[in-house]
């Protein structure tokens, strides 16, 4: 039986700060996200959103034209373009809102890149088969189907425990897995595992998974010397937090239905709840 630590509020708090006088945007954390596609644009929108809303200093965005209109539409104060790379990045948003059978060799390579960098990179959908093999920090983000066909692509056995499963495929491939769930497991390749439990069941909704690989950028991008399964901990912990505040869970109610951007605009007041 692999053991498994229930992460909190307070362990979550470690995670997130108020700027002090001496920060500027840069010090905050720059985020770059390479996400969306045609076929969904929505998806970078909702990335780009979470990162900001998590308090990132700076968001870049690298994608289609479809998707960066998309982008700059909702939120202005993106930094859009493709030479985003060349610029300072502290983390890389790959794959939310992709199909790979739909990717171009070129974005392949542009991607492998990314992979074969320093800076930490959080693996979202359809860049989930490129997880094996990176040399960058990397922490992989799969739904429940998602993480199947992972451990097939592996040759490991699906099905059987969550935890043990998490741990197997971190080992494998040298990141830290967060898969997902309404009881979201996070393990490291040493190991170590935690449990996250979202607290309402309203954020099983399309797009929330995009919003949390945005929020996951922020806070990887804004602890350059955490260990990633911390930064992964601490910001599933924030977007379940997220949630119950949008859907206005509490003791007594069961609260009511959201949707991504709702998530996505109560982070603010899920930080300042950490930070209180
Ligand atoms: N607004 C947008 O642009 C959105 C874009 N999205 C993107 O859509 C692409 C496809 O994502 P999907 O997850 O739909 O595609 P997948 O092909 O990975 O999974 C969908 C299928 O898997 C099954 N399934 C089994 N367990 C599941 C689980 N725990 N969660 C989800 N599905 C499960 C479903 O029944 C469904 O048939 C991704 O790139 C994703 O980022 C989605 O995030 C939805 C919102
Ligand atoms: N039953 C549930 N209760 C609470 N949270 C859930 C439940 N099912 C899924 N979630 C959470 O909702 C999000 C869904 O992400 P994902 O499956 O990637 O959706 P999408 O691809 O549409 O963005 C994840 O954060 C996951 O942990």
């Amino acid at each position: 039986m692999v053991e498994v630590r229930e992460w909190t509020r307070s362990d979550t708090s470690r995670y997130f700060r108020a700027p002090a006088a001496e920060d500027d945007k840069y010090t905050r954390g720059v985020v770059a996200l390479r996400t969306g596609s045609a076929a969904y644009p929505g998806a970078a929108v909702l990335g780009v959103e979470a990162a900001w809303r998590t308090g990132a200093g700076f968001v870049r965005y690298v994608g289609e034209e479809r998707a960066a209109d998309a982008v700059l539409a909702r939120r202005p104060e993106t930094v859009v373009g493709a030479d985003a790379g060349r610029s300072r990045v502290d983390a890389w948003v790959i794959g939310s809102g992709t199909d790979p059978a739909l990717r171009t060799d070129a974005e392949s390579v542009a991607l492998r890149e990314i992979l074969a960098g320093s800076v930490p990179v959080v693996i979202d959908a359809g860049a989930l088969d490129l997880a094996p093999g990176a040399r960058a920090p990397f922490l992989i983000t799969p739904h429940a189907r998602e993480f199947a066909r992972l451990q097939e692509r592996l040759r490991l056995q699906p099905g059987g425990e969550r935890a043990e499963g998490a741990r197997q495929v971190a080992a494998n491939i040298g990141g830290t897995v967060l898969l997902k769930g309404a009881r979201t497991l996070v393990a490291a390749p040493d190991g170590t595992t935690f449990a996250i439990e979202a607290g309402t069941g309203w954020l099983a909704t399309a797009g929330t998974g995009d919003v949390l690989a945005g929020v996951l950028g922020a806070v990887t991008a804004a602890n350059p010397d955490a260990p990633l399964a911390e930064i992964a901990a601490a910001g599933a912990w924030v977007h379940g937090h997220a949630a119950r505040i949008a859907a206005d869970v509490t003791a007594g109610s069961p609260g009511h239905p959201i949707v991504a951007l709702d998530v996505a605009a109560a982070l603010p007041p899920a930080i300042a709840d950490v930070l209180a």
